[in-house]
Parts: structure tokens; sequence; C-alpha cells
């Protein structure tokens, strides 16, 4: 079954049009007109609308394939709503992504411009489902928030992008509110320098990429991962940025945050993990005002490297320590502070949920089957 689904609202709201003028012709010009075309009326529209026709499927149709136009966040709807984990029939989901939303972390991973390229072609998912081209799988991330009495949440989030706390939480969670003002990307630099002295407390373990059998590290003299010893797994902070990626090595088109995903691709599935820890920094030697303050130009110094093609996972500190502590994993678990309130917000695909004191979060790599689910034409 083929259809078409576009979020109004996404990006700059132009998701319509982009359809109209560009998405349905070249379709129809192709034999391929979708059964049914739906434009979004509200948030979680997305995941009711295909959770719904994969419940009318008729048994034995084991596939759906949804001309999407939406960031991430209206991915990460459908996914969640059409998951097996959530109740869902295994239904395999073939996307073929349309780029209207504001950072479309998913479809420049997949789909980086050139180095000198203009105006991005936004129909190159499209161009390949029409030519036969190449699906490829989604791994899925599986975040699930554990009570203080250890009680799991019934339900999983699933990520096809990111998986965060800390800054990039406090980002997501405070530019949402800037929207309407803001629609383009400048209102998560407006957010980030709201939240750039926040550091956050909490501690954070590793488990190990289920083929390697280990937790690896990367190491900026060797340019390689190698394995982390068994008892350095375990992270205390305060950490001022912890942030996952699946699937992408960027979360805007120039913002190359876990650029090794590409350039080192894994042989498996698997998390890169980016944290920052201030403390590891020479210069700062106490959680001190003014000593928050400084490292605000040291985080920055270094984050500027992920703008700059990635190499902020080469720059190291006059000890010869690497600034950025990249992971590979299999999973990881955030147990924060109970008196740090921010440490307790969890970024999944840019929606933001919070842990209950007391409690903490587990995010692990879906399963194969998980991962043969979700699929997108690249
Ligand atoms: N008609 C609608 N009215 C209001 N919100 C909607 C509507 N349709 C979808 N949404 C919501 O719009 C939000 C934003 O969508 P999406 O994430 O796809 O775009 P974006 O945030 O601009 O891009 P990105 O995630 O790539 O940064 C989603 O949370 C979705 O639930």
């Amino acid at each position: 079954m083929l259809v078409a689904i576009y979020n109004p609202v996404a990006g700059d709201r132009t998701a319509k049009q982009i359809f109209e003028d560009e998405v349905f012709p070249l379709l129809t010009q192709h034999g391929k007109s979708p059964v049914k075309q739906f434009s979004t009326e509200r948030a979680g529209h997305a995941g009711t609308i295909v959770k719904d026709l994969i419940g009318s499927l008729d048994a034995g149709v084991e596939e759906i394939t949804v001309v999407l136009g939406s960031g991430d966040g209206t991915l990460h709807e459908i996914i969640n709503s059409a998951t097996t984990h959530n109740g869902g029939r295994h239904v395999k989901v073939s996307i073929v992504l349309i780029p209207c939303g504001t950072a479309n972390a998913l479809y420049y991973s997949v789909f980086p411009p050139g180095e000198g390229e203009g105006a991005h072609d936004k129909l190159k998912s499209l161009k390949s489902y029409l030519s036969g081209g190449v699906l490829k799988s989604l791994t899925v991330a599986i975040t699930t928030l554990v009570a203080a009495n250890g009680k799991r949440s019934p339900h999983s989030l699933l990520s096809s992008v990111v998986v965060s706390t800390a800054l990039h939480a406090s980002i997501l969670h405070d530019s949402e509110s800037l929207r309407k003002e803001m629609p383009g990307i400048e209102r998560f630099k407006v957010a980030a320098q709201q939240n750039q002295t926040r550091w956050y407390h909490a501690t954070a373990e590793f488990m190990p990429i289920p083929g390697s059998g280990d937790v690896q590290i990367y190491d900026p003299s060797t340019k390689s991962f190698r394995a982390v010893p068994e008892g350095a797994t375990k992270l205390e902070g305060p950490f001022a940025y912890f942030l996952s990626t699946v699937n992408v090595d960027r979360l805007e088109v120039a913002f190359r945050i876990t650029p090794l995903a590409a350039l080192l691709p894994p042989p498996e599935a698997c998390l890169d993990v980016v944290v920052l820890r201030p403390l590891r920094h020479p210069d700062t030697t106490s959680e001190s005002d003014e000593c928050r303050k400084e490292y605000v130009n040291q985080m920055w110094g270094t984050m500027a490297g992920a703008y700059r093609g990635g190499d902020h996972v080469d720059i190291r500190y006059s000890t010869g320590e690497a600034a950025v502590e990249y992971y590979r994993c299999g999973g990881w678990k955030w147990i924060p502070a109970a008196e740090d309130g921010r440490a307790h917000m969890i970024c999944t695909d840019g929606y933001i949920t919070q842990l209950e004191t007391g409690g903490h979060a587990s995010c692990s790599i879906g399963s194969q089957t998980d991962n043969e689910q979700f699929a997108m034409y690249a």
C-alpha cells in the first residue's frame, strides 16, 4: 500500500506546497499514485494514521510505503505508533522522506549535501523510490523509563535519530516555546545560550555492543575506537552534554555531532554517544559560578567543531586527553541525582519526557527484528 502523509506545520510550513507542486506530480508521472493522502491535523496524528492503516491491511499484506513530508518529529510519531513494542502488528514500514521539517537530521545524514552545493534537493529519497533504489533499514534506539520503585514504564520510546539528556534535552525543551516566533534552527541557538552554564548531576553507565561484547571509545591519537576496560564503563557527572544517535551523523545539515557514524561506520548497529564533562577540562577546578562561566567558552570552542565537519572529536586538551568522550555501545543507563530536576529530562527525537525523581532511563539498541521493521529509501 502506498500512502502520502505531510505535516503542514513542520519547519517553514511549506510541506503542502512541495507535495502539490513537486511530489504528487512526480508520483503521477511514474504511475505511482498514493491510495490515500493525508495532511496531519494535530500532534500525534501521523502516528494514528499509520497505525489505523496497518490495522486495516488485509492479512498477508506485510508492507506499507509512506511518502512522508515532515521533519524528524513526525517520523518519530509514526515509528512509535507502528512498533510492535507498543502493541502494533509487525508490518514493514518503508519511508520515502521529503525533508519539510526544521532540522531534518535523518534526511541530511542520508543525503549530505556536497561541498559548495547550494539549495538542497528535497526529492532524493523520492527519486530513489521511483527508480527502485536502496532501502536502508533504520536502527531504533529503545528508551525505557524506570520509576524509583523499579517499575518500568508500560510504553517504550523508540527513536530513529537521537536520545539525549543534559544540554541537548534542555535546548529541545526550551526551544519549543520559541517555535512560532522562530520557525528555523535559530531557536535552538537561542535556547542553547539560555542553558549554557547549566551542569547536570547524574551517573551514566554504558552497556556493551551485542556482537563485539564491548563498549568502545574513540581515541583521537590513533583515530580509531578501542575497547573500554571493564570497570571503566561508568561515568560520574557533572555532565554538560550527553547525547546518543542512531542512523545519523548530524542533527542539522551543518551540525555534525556524531561524525564517526559516517566516517568510521560501525560494523553492526550500535549507539554513538558524545559526552562532555566539565571537570575533565584542565582549567575547571570546581563547580563554582566562575568555573561554569569559564567553561562556557571551552564548551562552545569544542562544539564549534561539529560545525566544521565534526572535528570536535579530534580536539585534545593540553593534557593530551580528548575534549570529547565519544563512546560506542549497545545501550546506556542515565541515573540523575535526585536533587537535580533538569537532569531528569530525556529527549527522544525532540520529544521531552520527565523522569520521576529517583527513577532512571535505560536506552538500548533495538533487536534485529526491531531494526528491520522501518526503512527509508536512500
Ligand atoms: N496540524 C498540526 N497542528 C499542530 N501540530 C502538528 C500538526 N501536525 C503535526 N503536528 C506536530 O508538528 C510537530 C513538528 O513536526 P516535525 O518534527 O515533523 O517538524 P519540525 O519539528 O519542524 O522538524 P524537525 O523535527 O526535523 O526539527 C510534531 O510534533 C507533530 O506532532
